[in-house]
């Protein structure tokens, strides 16, 4: 007979100076039942999937039970939130495990999420509701699937407790993974105790766990900034290109490793509209759609500032020489951001190359579809469908969105431009699948199953929603209901975090 075997923990963070955490175990909850197990991920990162999902795995996951070599810490960080500086941030309701090198090399961080109070906690609980972990769990996965760099989902539990909020909720515990959970608000932190020693330091572990090649630089902190800017710019155009709305962009969730951070009022927009916001506390639309890339760089701005007393390394180094070096790092980002949209652009569209005029071609086609309040989801997927009609006949979203009469002048030149484009309509069709998925976490289904595991205790929506976003590429008519907008009666205007 075999026993599920616990893993092996290597916890760098851990051993760094201790002004970065503080120890900090998970607090027991009363009854932890599990919600779900991500058994492929586990097996990914070299995690005995039979653990998991044992009485161990699952008390492990609701922090009843800390495996041999893993470490419990609290991180801390600082952050803009909502453009206001809050000098003293860290994980109030969540600790990191430790961290597991998993079988493709790579390091990741084993988080729980609402795991009790830290020395951050402020005045909160700690604790974090059912909901919120069910919608980390769908959005982070549904990311994942989408190609999208992003935290994952190991798993969740409830807790057995309720939490408390403008009601009684069911209680739950995520266990979330990153390749790091280091934020744009943990150099903050130290940046704004002008402590150049911890600023050096902590880039230096950046450096070795996620920047290896910045490691090779005449001046790697600066190529650590500059390749930090490159993947935001990058992450920042694909959320665009599928409708994301993050929702809090504030410096303390954004990982400098560029993975996507804190599902909290965040969603997927469904007719398009730049002006779209979701969270309950954006008053004034700061993290609208439209915002994402200004957001992001000015984000990345505050990076940059934090990091200056240590970004010039020459011996002539001055602070003029340091804003130089910061200067050009962030000045590239506009660029940064619309090479790699304009790659994705070029995708959707069905080009093979992204030429001057598709520019106006794109734009055409966006104030159209704001203009018909048009899906923005189902529209491109439609067009990859037009690419090639024939190919899709059994299983096609004609139902579901079909081009009104004001698309029709546009269709007309993009069928023109298709003409002078080298691909076989085969070849463009494929292409344009992967770039326009037909399943999104759409909001109205992420609060149907919300509902019905807070209100019925039922995980099945929740399971099958989970299932479905997997292979968002894929559509067959048995799933049209993922696929469909939200009647008027669902539509879902705001999100909120939960906390
Ligand atoms: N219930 C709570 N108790 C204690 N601290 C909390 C609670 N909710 C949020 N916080 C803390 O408030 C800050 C901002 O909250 P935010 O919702 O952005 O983060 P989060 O979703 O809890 O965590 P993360 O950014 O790691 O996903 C974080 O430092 C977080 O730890």
């Amino acid at each position: 007979m075999t026993f599920a075997k616990s893993p092996t923990f290597d916890n760098s963070y851990a051993r760094q100076s201790t002004q970065f955490f503080s120890p900090q175990a998970p607090t027991p909850v009363p009854t932890p039942n599990l919600i779900r197990a991500n058994t492929a991920l586990a097996e990914e990162l070299g995690i005995d999937p039979q653990w998991l999902i044992s009485p161990q795995g699952i008390a492990t996951m609701a922090g009843n039970h800390i495996p041999d070599g893993a470490e419990p810490i609290a991180t801390v960080y600082a952050g803009h939130q909502f453009g206001g500086w809050n000098p003293q941030l860290g994980d109030g309701r969540a600790v990191l495990l430790g961290e597991l090198i998993a079988k493709n090399g790579i390091r990741y961080d084993w988080q729980l999420k609402g795991s009790g109070r830290t020395p951050y906690s402020r005045g909160g609980d700690g604790k974090s509701p059912l909901g919120p972990v069910l919608r980390e769990y769908i959005l982070c996965e549904a990311m994942a699937a989408l190609d999208i760099p992003t935290t994952r989902a190991l798993g969740a539990v409830t807790s057995g407790e309720l939490v408390f909020r403008d009601q009684a909720l069911p209680g739950a515990v995520f266990s979330r993974v990153a390749q790091s959970h280091i934020r744009v608000g943990t150099m903050q932190y130290f940046a704004a105790r002008q402590d150049n020693e911890a600023l050096l330091n902590l880039s230096n572990y950046l450096i070795d766990r996620h920047f290896s090649t910045a490691k090779q630089a005449n001046n790697p902190i600066a190529a650590m900034l500059d390749e930090i800017i490159q993947r935001q710019a990058t992450l920042i155009a694909q959320w665009q290109s599928v409708g994301f709305i993050h929702g809090v962009m504030n410096t303390d969730n954004m990982l400098l490793c560029g993975e996507t951070v804190d599902y909290g009022p965040c969603a997927f927009m469904d007719s398009y509209d730049p002006a779209t916001v979701f969270s309950s506390i954006d008053q004034n639309g700061r993290y609208a759609y439209g915002n994402q890339p200004a957001i992001g760089h000015w984000n990345l701005a505050q990076l940059a500032q934090a990091l200056l007393p240590i970004l010039d390394n020459s011996p002539d180094a001055s602070e003029e020489s340091a804003v130089a070096i910061a200067q050009e790092a962030l000045n590239s980002f506009p660029e940064r951001f619309l090479i790699a949209y304009q790659d994705i652009i070029k995708n959707k569209l069905g080009f093979a190359e992204f030429t001057e005029p598709d520019d106006a071609l794109y734009q055409d086609l966006l104030s159209i579809m704001e203009q018909e309040k048009a899906d923005f989801t189902l529209c491109f997927r439609r067009l990859a469908e037009l690419s090639d009609e024939a190919s899709c006949i059994n299983n096609s979203v004609r139902e579901l969105f079909e081009f009104s009469d004001a698309f029709t002048p546009w269709l007309q030149q993009w069928r023109q431009r298709l003409i002078e484009d080298e691909q076989t309509p085969a070849q463009r069709q494929a292409i344009m699948f992967k770039a326009n998925p037909v399943f999104i976490p759409r909001n109205h289904l992420v609060q149907e199953a919300i509902a019905a595991a807070e209100q019925d205790n039922d995980l099945s929506f929740f399971n099958q929603l989970v299932d479905v976003l997997q292979t968002p590429h894929t559509f067959t008519q048995d799933k049209q209901r993922y696929a469909m907008p939200a009647a008027p009666s669902e539509r879902v205007f705001q999100t909120f975090c939960g906390t």
